[in-house]
Parts: structure tokens; sequence; C-alpha cells
């Protein structure tokens, strides 16, 4: 028996802190990345974002690696240990790259190799992006396999708390991380603290890689049998070769195209690639709900730029993990159990497809404040006009006529410019509170909030100073943003509601469906459809815009809606497996008699003993 608590196997507190640690250290580096691009490298936006965008899409893109090392090499076990090595390196590495003082020769606060810095920091993200892709496919599988068959119900709540626990590390570092950028620090000067930023991601990442070597002598763990994904290529190679060579009508047909591989290859293998490809296939259509979750961190912040409120950034990095952490355990405890009670049968897919309708209604929710905003927002000349702007300084109404027919009434503002020379400048200022006109020993000071996104024009006669300062009018030229943010929350709690039924829900999909041996491989298919959805989203971005944005969010909505039908009608031609049922069906089929699956399970049952007593550890898990 494994070691337990409360029905748990123990083993599973090393592995969800493990998580939490290396989550941590994942969203708070990303949290202070493009800030690092843009402020200490100084590239420009566009640089700085394309390569933070190919950076996420590159650590979803790894598991594909990490999941084939896993299961045909190393076993899962070995490679968290080996890749959270290289993560820890490329953390360190990376906290490194940001030390000004180790270039800054001539001490003036920055540094004066840039390619060392740029190089090094490039060098740390690759490590990062393979460290954290690599090991992300196997942390949770590895998870699912400390579970026994009794434990099927703990094994659901597990996937909920290792998603709890990602989302309470990104909560953290995404706080704590640009309070410590904002911090000064340095050997010779001192410079906005990116070391302590990076630095304490990189410790985090060491204090987790400590943590699941701690819990090594209490988990289950199941060695690669050979190197699987090499046999499964060759497997559908030779399925697809043969099924080609007997094209013809007169060879019957089979019941599946891979059965073409019956010749050659093991019964049992020919049905694990069966159950995988069911369920890859089915993961086809998935990339669509990432494309609209992953533009929160785009359109839905450039929005939230034209709304009023002051807590933009914190309201952006943090109300999806808050959300994450309130409404997972009311879907598990209360909402879950309640549609269940009614005797709805609210299956894994059916979760997943109202997940993607969720997101939809964030989409739509997104549409409508769109439009409110809209209709807050200065009208600016089109390509077929322009905008012509008469400040009308005398002291009564005057009349502007426009040839040939336009007739304008300009208002007076009731002040005489007596000046002659004319300077116009135009300051664009974030957070004004105040500000002041100095000359020689007089000045004249303005205290009062301006709104964000509005444009003021001071009218400034040359008596100011020898006169008062009352004699300065302000015109308002652009209102300020009127639309407040918290309009912005229920799409929000849209999207999150819909991640929680799509995305906790998939992970214990992938898991629950794949064979024993190919537990890693289903995750990394399933963490793909989350690279895809971000490559579509950079394609999206560069290929522009519709020419209204609430109409954008409506496309993506109404696409999202369509796929979700597809989706639904695919889930509902897919059999849930029972994978290990499967395979024991396999092997009896094959002529395994059930006196020699005796001995075949007894004699992992001896092995099995074998490595426990090596651990000195007890189990009982086959
Ligand atoms: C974007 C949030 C900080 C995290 C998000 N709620 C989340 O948990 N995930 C987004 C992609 C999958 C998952 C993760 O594993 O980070």
């Amino acid at each position: 028996m494994t070691a337990e608590c409360c029905g748990y196997p123990i083993s599973i507190f090393f592995i969800v802190v493990n998580e939490f640690c290396e989550r941590f250290s994942y969203y708070g580096m990303r949290a202070v990345l493009v800030l690092y691009f843009r402020y200490f490298l100084l590239w420009d936006d566009d640089l700085a974002t394309s390569i933070y965008h190919a950076f996420v899409a590159l650590c979803y893109l790894t598991p594909i690696l990490g999941a084939i090392i896993a299961d045909s090499w190393l076993g899962k076990f070995k490679t968290i240990i080996y890749l959270s090595i290289v993560y820890a390196i490329g953390q360190v590495t990376m906290a490194i790259s940001t030390i000004h003082d180790i270039t800054d020769a001539n001490r003036d606060g920055t540094p004066d190799n840039f390619t060392f810095h740029i190089a090094l920091s490039m060098l740390g993200l690759i490590l990062i992006a393979l460290g954290t892709g690599g090991i992300k496919p196997c942390v949770a599988a590895f998870g699912g396999d400390q579970f026994q068959e009794h434990q099927s119900r703990q094994l659901n709540t597990f996937f909920s708390v290792f998603y709890l626990c990602i989302n309470a590390g990104s909560l953290l570092s995404t706080l704590i991380t640009p309070v410590l950028r904002a911090q000064e620090c340095g050997i010779h000067t001192q410079q906005q603290c990116y070391p302590l930023a990076f630095g304490v991601p990189a410790v985090l990442m060491v204090i987790s890689l400590v943590v699941f070597i701690a819990g090594s002598g209490m988990y289950v763990k199941t060695d690669p049998e050979g190197n699987i994904m090499w046999s499964v290529c060759k497997c559908i190679g030779f399925a697809i070769k043969n099924r080609f060579r007997h094209r013809s009508s007169s060879y019957p047909k089979r019941e599946h195209w891979m059965d073409w591989a019956n010749e050659k290859y093991d019964k049992l293998l020919i049905a694990q690639i069966k159950m995988v490809l069911k369920v890859l296939f089915l993961y086809i259509p998935l990339p669509m709900f990432w494309t609209l979750f992953d533009q929160k961190g785009s359109r839905w912040t450039l929005q939230a730029t034209t709304m009023s409120g002051d807590f933009v950034s914190i309201l952006i990095s943090t109300v999806n993990p808050i959300l994450i952490l309130t409404l997972v355990p009311i879907m598990d405890r209360l909402i879950f159990p309640l549609i269940q009670k009614c005797g709805l049968n609210f299956s894994p897919l059916k979760r997943m497809t109202v997940g993607m309708l969720f997101a939809a209604m964030a989409f739509v929710s997104a549409a409508l404040v769109q439009i409110e905003i809209d209709k807050t927002l200065p009208n600016f000349p089109s390509s077929s006009e322009s905008q012509l702007k008469v400040v009308n300084t005398y002291s009564t109404t005057l009349n502007v006529t426009i040839s040939p027919n336009e007739h304008l009434l300009i208002e007076s503002f009731g002040v005489q410019l007596h000046t002659s020379k004319h300077t116009y400048s135009t300051i664009s200022c974030m957070f004004v509170n105040d500000f002041s006109l100095i000359h020689g020993e007089q000045w004249c000071e303005f205290s009062r909030k301006f709104g964000f996104g509005a444009s003021y024009t001071f009218l400034i006669p040359s008596t100011v100073f020898s006169d008062d300062c009352e004699s300065i009018t302000e015109v308002e030229d652009m209102k300020p943003n009127s639309v407040h943010m918290a309009l912005q929350i229920p799409q929000y709690f849209l999207i999150t509601t819909g991640e929680v039924m799509f995305s906790v829900t998939g992970l214990q999909f992938s898991y629950s469906q794949a064979p024993k041996n190919m537990k890693s491989v289903l995750q990394a298919g399933w963490l793909c459809t989350n690279a895809v959805g971000n490559i579509i989203v950079l394609i999206v971005a560069e290929l522009g815009k519709l020419p209204k944005q609430w109409a954008e969010y409506l496309l993506f909505a109404s696409l999202l809606v369509a796929v979700s039908i597809i989706f639904s009608i695919m889930a509902y031609f897919y059999t849930y497996i029972d994978p290990a049922e499967i395979e024991a069906q396999v092997r009896k089929e094959q002529g395994l008699e059930p006196e020699e699956m005796e001995k075949e399970t007894l004699e992992m049952e001896e092995k099995d003993e074998d490595q426990k007593n090596e651990q000195g550890v007890k189990q009982t898990k086959i």
C-alpha cells in the first residue's frame, strides 16, 4: 500500500507543491520579461512583444519533446528531475543576464555590451522553454500515476487541486515580481532591480526541484516500455504502407485503418495507438478555445486602456487566477454535484463543450462593452475627411464659414491672446495630477485629476504672470474615458468559468483516456492545443483587424460557437474507454490465458516488490 492521508497518496503533496513553485517561477519571470526587453535591452515595443510571444509559443511546443523523453526513454520521474535542472539553470542564466554592472565599465548605469546581455538572456529563455514545457506533461501525468484504481474520485480532485496550485503560484508571483523590479539595486549605480525580479523565480525553481526530489522515496514510478514513440511511428508507417499495397477492392476491408499493421505489429500496441489517435482527433478543434482565451492578454488589455479606473495592470494580471481560485472549488463542490443530483449526465466532453460556449459568451460580453466604449470615443476624421480646429480667443461668438456651404458657430472661450508669438506643444503624460508653469520666480500651479484618455488645450495669455493664474483657460478637446473597467468583470468571469470547465476537465480527460505507456504523450497533445491557439493569436494580430473591434469580438464568438458545435458532434461519437480494461482484453484475445496473465501480473508484482524494497516504501500498485 502507498502511504495515504485522507484517501490521497502522500506523494501527491510533493507534486502539487512542486507545481506551485514551478508556476510561481514561470509566471513571475513572464510578468517582468517584456519590461526587461523594453527598458533594460531597450528594444522597441514590436520586437519586445514578438520575442515574448515566440517564447510563450515555444513553452507550449516543447511538451512534445518532454513527453517523448519520458514515455520512450527516461520515464517521468527522471525526465522531471533532469529537465527541472535545465530549467533552473535557465532561470539563473536569465537572472545573471539582467545584472547591468557586469558590463557597465563606464559606470553610467546602463550596460555597455548589449550583445552579451542579449545572448545570455536568449540562452536562458531557450533553457527555460525546454524545461518548463518539457516537464509540464510529465508532472500532471506523474501525479495521476500515484493513484490506485479505487481512488478515481480522488484522482479527479487531484487535477482540480493541481490547477489551483498553478493559479495560486501565478497569482502570487505576478503580484510580487513587478514590486521586486521596482526596487533599486546595483554595485556601481542603483538601477531597477531586475536581478531580484528574475532571481526570486530562479530560487523558486530550485525549491521546486528540491521538493520534488524530497518525495522521491514515496512515488509510484513506472518505467518506460522501450522506445514507445519510435514503435508507434513505425507501426503507423507500416499500416499506411500496407493499406496502400492492398488498395485493390479485391482485398477485404478492415474495421480500422490501423488494423493494416496486424501482420507485423503487436495487437496491444495497435490497440493503444487507436486509443491515442481517437483522442488526438478529438483535439483538432480545441485550439480555437485558447485563441479566444489568450486574447485576454492582448485585445482585452487594449480595451481596458480605453476605459476609466485606476487598476488596469492589477486587474489584467490577477483577475483570472483569483477567479480560478474561487470558481474551481465552487464548481467541484457545488455546481457539478448539483447537476449530477438533477440526474443530468454532465460528462467530461459535455463540460468542455459548455466551457467553449462560456468563452464565446465572454466575447459577446466584450463586444457589448466595446459598443459602449465606442459611443464615448471621439470621432476621428475618415480617409475622405479633414479635421479643422478653430480656437476662438475673441470675447464674443464668431461666425466661421467653410467654403462652399458649411457654416459653423464657434463659441468664445472668453480669453484674448495678446501675444503675437504662439508656441504649441503637445505633451502626453500618464497619471497627471498636477502641473506647473514656471517663469523666473513666479509660477502657476494646477492641481486636479486629469481623466485617462482625455486631451486638453491650455490657453495661456501673455499677462499670466503679471496678472493672475486665473486667466489661463482650459479646453477639453477629448473627453476622458468614461466607461468603467468594472464592466470587464463579466467577460473575465465568463471566460474563467469556461476555463474551469474546459481546461481542468481536459487535463483529467487526457489522463484517463491514455494508455498507461502514453500518458505523457497525450498530456503533451493536450498542451499542443494551447500552443496552436497561441500561434493563431499571433497570426490574427499580424493579419490586422476588422474596422470595428466589437465586430471582431463577435466574429471570434461565432467561430467558437461553430467549433463547439463541431466538437459536440465529434464528442457524440466518442466512446469513453478504460484503457486498462482494453489492454487486458487484448492480452486475453492474444492468447495470454488467464493463468499466463496471472503469471505476468505476478512477475510484475515481484518486480514492483523489488523496487519497493530498494526504496524502502510499501506499495502495491502495478
Ligand atoms: C493565465 C493564468 C495566470 C493561468 C491560467 N488560468 C492557467 O492556469 N493556465 C493557462 C494555460 C494553462 C494553464 C497553465 O497551466 O498555466
